[in-house]
Parts: C-alpha cells; structure tokens; sequence
C-alpha cells in the first residue's frame, strides 16, 4: 500500500497541496482528475518521492519514502513522468532495457522481458529505430515499455505503476490499449494510479476516481460515485450530463446541450 497523510505542500508562497490523504492499495486502479492547476501533478511528484520535504510522510509497503534505498524502490515502483526528456540517439530497445538496470538477471532474461514490454505496448517494430525520431505517442509507449520492464516480474514485494497523464499524445486505440494494460496489471495485483484528464477514460477503466480542486480532495469514490453532474459542474465549472453506458453501466459524461 502507498499512503501519504496530511501532504501539504506550499511553493513559492503558493498553497499548492492541502492536508491530503490518500492511499492506493494492490489490485487497484486509481484515477486522479482535476482541472488544470488542480494539483494532479504536485501529488503525483509528492507521491513519487520528488520533494524531499515529504519524503516522512509517504509510506511505501510500510516505510517511509526517506527509508527506501534507491535500487531497492526501483524494484517495485516504477514511475511514468509528464515529461521524459532524452535526446541522445539511443535506440528504442535501449531506451526499454534501462528500465532493466540494477537487475539481477541475465543479459539473455532482460533481453526477453525487454521484448515482451515491447510487444504488449505495440512497439516491437521500432526496436531497432532511434528514439529522437520517434513522434510523440510512440516516445510515450516506449517509457510505458521501459517501466513495464522495471516491475515486470512478480517479487516477493507489492508492485506500485505510478502514471502521469500516461494517454497524453496517444491515439484513441493507444489510449484504450495503455489504459486496458494499466487495468491488467492491476488485476495482477499491483497498484496503479493514473493522472487522467479524459474523465470518460476515468470512468471506464478505474476503479476509485480521487477529484482533486484547487490543491484539496474534492470527492472521492467509484466513478458513479464521483462522476455526477454536480462535482463535474463545481469543479470543472462545465454542464456536463451523466448517463450510464448501455450496456456496461459505468457513466457516460456529454455535453449538456439542453436548453435552460
Ligand atoms: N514551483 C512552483 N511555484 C509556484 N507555484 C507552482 C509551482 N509548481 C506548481 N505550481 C502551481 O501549483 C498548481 C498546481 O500545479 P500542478 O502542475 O500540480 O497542477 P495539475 O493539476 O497537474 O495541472 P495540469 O492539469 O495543468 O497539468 C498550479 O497552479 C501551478 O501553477
């Protein structure tokens, strides 16, 4: 389980996080959503262990950020950040096999873990192509690949994926294939949250949606829960109308395009 309480964070004289407490526990897919400027981001970097000032305050499996070695965390949380800056012309199979550093295994079982994170993000055919050259929804499969392959095997220990925006820059296949995975691996037991700024994505695939406004928890619950026409409406400041899908239930939000 990964739970931080009372995270508060002020930068700049800016109150960016409030008194936020949250946990995220194996075998669940939690979805932060929030407007811009909501702190979705803040939360995620407090969480990933990114300002040290919280490092106390974040427990992971039991233990405080500040006590985990480095090689030891890098074992069983594995992090997809907004922005994954690298242009050095390394070739995608590179790229994903950094995600095998500090392992262990062989040279021959990373090789095939690196491929299987490849073929299940749809990228085996760019092994051999230079990353740089890569359009923007392929660079972000290929950090999927690489963090896949970080947490690939099942250890002893629970397994966290902690995804910012992980469908940004993808296309409505991709977006539907990263976040199907994401819900894989959940069912396998590890823990995932996912900033999300598409909140129909956020109904179908999680299964706790956390809303964040302006640096607060705003609700939290089971998308049914949380998705109302209300919290879309004071939070996100837009008519939205919620229907249940069909044939599968979870909310549907449109456009309200009715008259007053
Ligand atoms: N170093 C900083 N100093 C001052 N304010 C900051 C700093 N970093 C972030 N902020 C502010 O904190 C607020 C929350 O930012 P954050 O990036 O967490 O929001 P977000 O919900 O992820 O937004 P978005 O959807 O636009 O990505 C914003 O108003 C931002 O301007």
């Amino acid at each position: 389980m990964l739970t931080a309480s009372r995270l508060s964070l002020t930068l700049n004289h800016k109150v960016i996080l409030n008194d936020i407490d949250f946990c995220l526990n194996s075998g669940e897919l939690v979805a932060l959503v929030g407007p811009n400027g909501a702190g979705k981001s803040s939360l995620f970097k407090a969480l990933s262990g990114e300002y040290s000032e919280l490092f106390d305050k974040v427990v992971l499996a039991g233990k405080p950020l500040s006590e985990w070695p480095l090689t030891d965390k890098a074992q069983c949380f594995a992090i997809l950040a907004q922005q994954s800056l690298l242009s050095f012309p390394f070739k995608v199979a590179e790229v994903v096999s950094i995600g095998r550093t500090a392992k262990s295994c062989s040279a021959e079982r990373n090789n095939e873990v690196v491929k299987q994170a490849m073929a299940e993000v749809d990228i085996l055919h760019l092994a051999d192509a230079l990353y740089p050259h890569l359009s923007g929804g392929e660079k972000q499969r290929v950090h999927l690949a690489r963090i896949f392959a970080q947490i690939w095997e099942q250890q002893n220990q629970q397994r966290y994926l902690l995804l910012d925006e992980p469908t940004a820059a993808l296309d409505l296949a991709h977006q539907q294939q990263i976040l199907q995975l994401a819900k894989a691996w959940s069912q396998q037991g590890v823990a995932v949250m996912a900033v999300l700024h598409d909140l129909n994505l956020a109904a179908r695939f999680a299964d706790r949606i956390v809303m964040l406004k302006q640096g607060s928890i705003f609700a939290q619950g089971n998308p049914t829960e949380v998705l109302t026409t209300e919290h879309v409406k004071q939070v996100f400041e837009v008519d939205m109308q919620v229907l249940p899908h069909p044939t599968a239930g979870y909310p549907i939000l449109i456009p309200d395009e009715r008259l007053p």
